[in-house]
């Protein structure tokens, strides 16, 4: 594949990233707060983690009437993977959500918090790469299976957010757990109530508005 290459499906509309992008107004402090790496940064992007499409992934349109983001697109495992396992990282514009940004910025519903503490987020609405793609387990299946976690990448040097398989044992019964995620089977996180209860929230006012909402 060429260096510009974009995964299968990918959208034309949104730039494809191969590594995050800085919103300008990103101050040096915040840059610099991504460059610490804390001890309890124990998950990580390795060295030679190839950039660029994913291999173990596809974008697949969905079109299952049963399936609640029907009509969009998800995610899916391209082959068999380990409990555990980084599958990718999560690429999107770095930006501020400390005030004055926090007023400008609309929190889109692809918006991640990388470092809390300083106040930076990742936005993957207006560019990205294939972890954009990744649905809510709500109204697919009993459990998430993958889970967003901040992660360090050893390749820039920088704190990252990226998309792991659930271990063996977390959320998942010891089982299931085991298992990983096999080829073919769509990658689920929980976006967490926060998320549902928020766009529950904002639909409350936009009466007769169908929407798909959850309680917990
Ligand atoms: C980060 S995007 C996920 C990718 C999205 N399906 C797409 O094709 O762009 C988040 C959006 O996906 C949809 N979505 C994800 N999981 C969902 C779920 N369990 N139920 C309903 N909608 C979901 C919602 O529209 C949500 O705003």
């Amino acid at each position: 594949m060429g260096k510009d290459a974009t995964p299968k499906n990918w959208l034309s509309s949104v730039p494809y990233l191969s590594q995050p992008s800085f919103a300008p107004h990103v101050t040096k402090a915040q840059q610099e707060s991504l460059r610490i790496r804390s001890p309890d940064l124990t998950a990580i992007i390795p060295s030679n983690f190839p950039r660029g499409p994913c291999p173990l992934v596809r974008i697949i349109p969905i079109s299952d009437p049963s399936h609640p983001a029907n009509g969009q697109a998800g995610l899916f495992a391209a082959r068999h993977l380990e409990p555990g396992a980084l599958i990718l990282p999560y690429y999107g514009l770095i930006h501020s959500s400390l005030p004055p940004h926090s007023l400008t910025h609309d929190k889109s519903d692809y918006d991640l918090w990388l470092n809390k503490e300083a106040g930076v987020a990742v936005d993957a609405e207006k560019a990205g790469n294939e972890a954009r793609f990744v649905n809510d387990y709500r109204g697919v299946r009993e459990r998430p299976n993958a889970e967003f976690r901040q992660c360090w990448d050893v390749r820039s040097g920088q704190q990252c957010m990226a998309v792991f398989v659930l271990p063996a044992g977390k959320n998942t019964p010891m089982k299931a757990g085991a298992c990983g995620i096999a080829k073919g089977t769509e990658i689920l996180v929980s976006y967490g109530k926060g998320f549902w209860a928020k766009r529950r929230e904002e639909h409350e006012e936009t009466v007769g508005q169908d929407i798909q909402a959850y309680e917990d």
